[in-house]
């Protein structure tokens, strides 16, 4: 909510830099604030005359409640009013495969960190992950409870398709769209009414280059991206545009893309990450892991320093693999492995 006391003081152009949506409200409403952007909407209103005034049909108060009203719709509309802001995300144990309670009581996860899920084939990581997409109020299979900022979730978060609590990135990332990848960034960005689209879309293409080290540029169409260069893309798109607080990965395909720069760039942005994986380096870059038998969460483990050294070392072996991938592609014959 916008305090009115401080909107007060704001000068024309703040208003308008800070909610570029502002302008069809002046113009609507035949707000003379051409030439006067220095100035605070109080200070115009107080020069208008009587009949100006009349012009408008509201009173100087009205035409400051009505514009804060306006703007906190639309901030809530594109969804990056600060009802969306989440501080951290609670899972309140279920059940098991088997109907019987979970082997925790809460687990709590802040801003900021990083959440790997592992377990063995159909033992639910994915499931978990659909729990908290859906916000799950013991009205799921395993009868989990997600609660955000401490609190049962407004239901908004489960219906509304601009104001959305999660991101989800899948394996399978297929475009349809007969666009160039700067005509499909335009769009998603004009959705969430950025006022300077150019500046971010190559902010976007630039991390999706970094991410993926095989190039494409604003004009390629989406349909001629590789796997691992739509990856990118979505991920970068993800960090960089998405207002969602939380990401949800359902494993980060090996092929083609930095894995391990892809989880920072989604970290600098202070977001909330989940990862379900069979990746030793995923789980392992992780703050904390979730272990999942047969359903429920059996455990859950900070990755300490032994596992943080040996992190180095499986990076190590990983860089080693993608040489052998690169030379094997290049037709090389395998002679000597650096292990
Ligand atoms: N606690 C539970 N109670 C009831 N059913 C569950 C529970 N957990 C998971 N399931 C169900 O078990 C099935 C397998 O789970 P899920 O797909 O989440 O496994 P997974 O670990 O992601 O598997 P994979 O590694 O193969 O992707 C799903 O149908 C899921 O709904």
């Amino acid at each position: 909510m916008i305090k009115k006391n401080s909107f007060k003081n704001l000068k024309i152009f703040e208003i308008e830099e800070k909610y570029p949506f502002s302008k069809s409200f002046f113009k609507q409403n035949q707000i003379p604030i051409e030439n006067h952007r220095e100035k605070t909407i109080t200070e115009i209103l107080k020069n208008l005359d009587e009949f100006e005034m009349e012009k408008i049909g509201m009173t100087e108060e009205e035409i400051i409640d009505n514009l804060i009203y306006y703007i906190d719709e639309m901030l809530k509309f594109i969804g990056v009013d600060n009802t969306n802001e989440v501080e951290s995300l609670t899972i309140i144990s279920g059940t098991d495969k088997s109907g019987k309670k979970e082997k925790f009581d809460s687990i709590n996860i802040k801003k900021s960190e990083i959440i790997s899920i592992v377990g063995p084939t159909g033992s639910g990581k994915s499931r978990l992950l659909a729990d908290i997409e859906w916000t799950a109020n013991k009205d799921t299979p395993t009868k989990r409870q997600i609660l955000i900022n401490n609190k049962i979730p407004d239901p908004k978060w489960r219906f509304s398709t601009s104001n959305k609590l999660v991101a989800e990135l899948s394996q399978n990332m297929n475009f349809i769209m007969d666009l160039s990848v700067k005509e499909f960034l335009k769009l998603h960005a004009q959705s969430r009414l950025i006022n300077n689209p150019i500046k971010i879309i190559k902010e976007i293409i630039e991390s999706a280059n970094y991410l993926s080290g095989e190039s494409f540029n604003d004009k390629t169409p989406i349909t001629s991206l590789s796997g691992g260069q739509s990856r990118a893309l979505m991920i970068a798109d993800t960090a960089i545009l998405s207002k969602s607080p939380i990401v949800l990965i359902d494993e980060i395909e090996n092929a083609g893309i930095d894995r391990k720069k892809a989880i920072n760039l989604l970290i600098n942005k202070e977001k909330i990450v989940l990862i379900a994986t069979h990746d030793p380096l995923l789980a392992l870059m992780a703050n904390k892991r979730i272990v999942i038998k047969n359903g429920g969460i059996e455990k859950v483990m900070i990755t300490n320093n032994k596992e943080i050294q040996n992190l180095k070392k499986l990076e190590t072996l990983e860089k080693e693999i993608q040489n052998i991938r690169t030379e094997l592609r290049n037709g090389k014959i395998i002679e000597n492995i650096n292990i």
